[in-house]
Parts: C-alpha cells; sequence; structure tokens
C-alpha cells in the first residue's frame, strides 16, 4: 500500500543542514494498522509527510496505491492524495464552521449531488459517533468530539489510507483509548490501512501490527510488534517497551531500594519473558518442584498484542548454585529469556547477558 525506498530528506537553514530521514526502506501492507515511534526530532513527521508527498524527499522513491508519486502531474497528485487522509494532533478544524460543514468540505469540488453529500456528511458522523453535534462549533467540542469530526472529515472522500500525526497526543489517557478504539474499528469495518506517528509506544501497544523505531531520521528497528516486544534489538527500543509497561520504573526503583528485592547473597534477580501461551504460575511452579528454587516475584506485567500474551516478571530466584544454574539452563530451553538485573560480577551464572 505505500512503499518508502531509500528516502532521504534534508533541509538546508542557512549555514545549518539537518537531515531529517536518512536512507529509509518501509513497507505498509494493505490493512496494516502502521506505527513509527521516536522521541521529539527523530524525525517521524517528517517521513509521514512524505507519504503524501506534503513533503518532497531529496532523494528515494514513494509508491502509494501502486502509483509513484514522484512521477504524477500536479492534477494527478492532487487527486491521489485525496485517497490518503490525513489527521493532526490539533485537528485543524474550521472553527468558523459547523461540525456539518467541516465535514462536507472537502466534498465541495466533488460532482456528486447535494443530497448524497448530505447522506454522507451524515453517515460519517454517524460512524465516529458524533450524530448529535452536526450543528455544533468545534469550539463546543471536547478534544476527543474535536479528533473525532477531523476523522469523519478524513474519511469523506473514502481514502484508502490514514496518516495519523501524533493524532492522540493532545488528548487525556481516556480519550486517547477510545480514539484508539475507534481507529481500530475503521480499520477493521472499511479496510482501512494507518500510519500513526506517536512518541507513544503505549499507543503502538494498543491497536498497531508492525512498528518501526525512529531515530536522528534513521529506523534503527522494525517489524510485528509480538517480535518487537518479546524481542527488542536496540537499546532505545527496549527504552521505549520499558516506558511503556512501566518496567523501567521497577527496575530503577528496585535498584535505588535493594531491600525490596531481599535478596541473600547467593540470589539472583532477573527478568523473566515469555512469549504465547505460557503463563508466570506454570514458570514459577515449575522451577519449584523440579530444582527447589524458589521465585519471589516483585513485578509481573502481561501485554496482549495482536491476540498473543507477552509477558515478563522480575523475580529473585534462590537456592542452591547448581540447582539455580540448572532452573536457568531448563528456563532457557523452555523459549523463556532470562536477564540478569544484578550485579555484573554475578552475572556469570549461567551466561546470560545482562540488560
Ligand atoms: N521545514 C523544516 N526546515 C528545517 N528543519 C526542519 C523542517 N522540518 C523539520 N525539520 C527538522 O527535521 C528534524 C525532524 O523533524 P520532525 O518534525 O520530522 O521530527 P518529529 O520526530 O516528528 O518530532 P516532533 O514529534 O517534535 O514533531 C528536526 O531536527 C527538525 O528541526
Amino acid at each position: 500500500m505505500i512503499s518508502l525506498s531509500r528516502i532521504n530528506v534534508t533541509f538546508n537553514t542557512g549555514s545549518r543542514t539537518v537531515v531529517a530521514a536518512r536512507d529509509i526502506d518501509l513497507r505498509v501492507d494493505e490493512g496494516d494498522v502502521f506505527g513509527i515511534v521516536g522521541y521529539s526530532g527523530a524525525g517521524k513527521s517528517t517521513l509521514v509527510r512524505v507519504m503524501n508527498l506534503l513533503q518532497r524527499p531529496s532523494s528515494g522513491d514513494v509508491v502509494v496505491n501502486g502509483q509513484k508519486l514522484l512521477e504524477l502531474k500536479p492534477k494527478e497528485l492532487r487527486s491521489a492524495r485525496k485517497k490518503i487522509g490525513m489527521i493532526f494532533q490539533h485537528f485543524n478544524l474550521m472553527k468558523s464552521r459547523t461540525v456539518y460543514d467541516n465535514v462536507l468540505y472537502p466534498l465541495k469540488s466533488s460532482r456528486m449531488p447535494k443530497a448524497d453529500k448530505d447522506r454522507k456528511v451524515r453517515e460519517l458522523l454517524e460512524l465516529v459517533g458524533l450524530s448529535d453535534k452536526l450543528a455544533s462549533y468545534p469550539s463546543q467540542l471536547s478534544g476527543g468530539q474535536k479528533q473525532r469530526v477531523a476523522i469523519a472529515r478524513a474519511l469523506a472522500n473514502e481514502p484508502r489510507i490514514l496518516l495519523c500525526d501524533e493524532a492522540t497526543s493532545a488528548l487525556d489517557p481516556k480519550t486517547t483509548l477510545s480514539i484508539l478504539d475507534l481507529l481500530r474499528d475503521l480499520n477493521r469495518k472499511l479496510g482501512l490501512t494507518i500510519v500513526i506517528i506517536t512518541h507513544e509506544m503505549q499507543v503502538v501497544k494498543e491497536i498497531c501490527n508492525k512498528v518501526a523505531v525512529m531515530e536522528e531520521g534513521a529506523i534503527v528497528e522494525q517489524g510485528d510488534i509480538v517480535s518487537i516486544f518479546s524481542e527488542p534489538k536496540q537499546p532505545l527500543t527496549r527504552d521505549f517497551i520499558h516506558t511503556a509497561t512501566h518496567f523501567g520504573q521497577t527496575v530503577e526503583k528496585i535498584m535505588s531500594h535493594p531491600s525490596l528485592a531481599r535478596m541473600g547473597d547467593d540470589d539472583v534477580l532477573c527478568k523473566i519473558s515469555y512469549v504465547g501461551s505460557r503463563t508466570s504460575e506454570a514458570i514459577v511452579s515449575d522451577i519449584a518442584t523440579r530444582f527447589g528454587v524458589s521465585a519471589n516475584i516483585l513485578f509481573g506485567n502481561v501485554e496482549v498484542l495482536q491476540q498473543t500474551p507477552v509477558g515478563s516478571l522480575i523475580v529473585v530466584l534462590s537456592g542452591g548454585r547448581s540447582e539455580l544454574e540448572n532452573a536457568l539452563a531448563y528456563l532457557r530451553s523452555l523459549d523463556v529469556t532470562v536477564d540478569r538485573l544484578d550485579s555484573p560480577e554475578k552475572a556469570t551464572l549461567g551466561g546470560e547477558r545482562i540488560v
């Protein structure tokens, strides 16, 4: 649906040159909800604007809906853009027009009969749950309602793709979830392909099936959501995931208050991660009955991503040295990832890597 190849975007501002996108290859398939996550200034907005040529790349190819956008004439590009909807952080509604007129606006130049336009606007507002707000003005709406109007407006020309530029960043957590629910519904009901850029992995976790992580204009890691969450390769990706799952704060708390872990000299503090049907109880009871190793669970978290459970536990394992080694070897044989969180000098046991 969207294919970006070797995309570079360079801005020259006086004596300064900023590379906002460097050598980016990215593919979004039909029906994907594709997240692009990165901190401020990573180049996310630039990249998403390349997808509808609001930003022309300095080099590279942009293919959307099977069309090479860079080869289109202005009129062809305008009509290609109608099939790519876009919503923004600050909604960009016209303040002096009613909700109804805001949604009608993109249909102004269409040859559709007036009665059909009217039906279309009413249908769209029903789809986003705002049938009772036709005559309201944007200033009379909450942030979530404004974003719903913006979504209805973006769908007026029946696009196959919706680009969302930090669409939930100005909303509170509950409203964010309701907008994400709406986007998920639209993806399923209309087969809409969605690209979401955000600085919150929480958003990605809620609805995306794929994610790309950006830093300094480059994509440092991308893949399907379950693989990225269960086996992040890059420190930046781990950082984002740990923030979304509260894992980072928990480890920090334990490290700065060692009494929380109540560890003996030979005890092992580790993170156990698993994907799929394994459960934390099974893992903990297994190592207790097989090896006499007890596990004191300090923190547990399960995410269900695309119907797949991805769990992680922070535990203190206690037992004899050889029992601990056997228990860790057993866990690894189950395809469970074990990361030592305690001091590096203790981390030789079993040879696990340290996060
Ligand atoms: N029109 C422009 N002229 C000059 N520099 C620009 C322009 N647009 C973006 N940049 C620079 O390109 C880099 C990437 O910006 P971009 O807005 O794409 O990042 P972002 O990840 O979307 O950040 P944010 O979440 O803060 O919007 C930044 O260093 C920014 O200052």
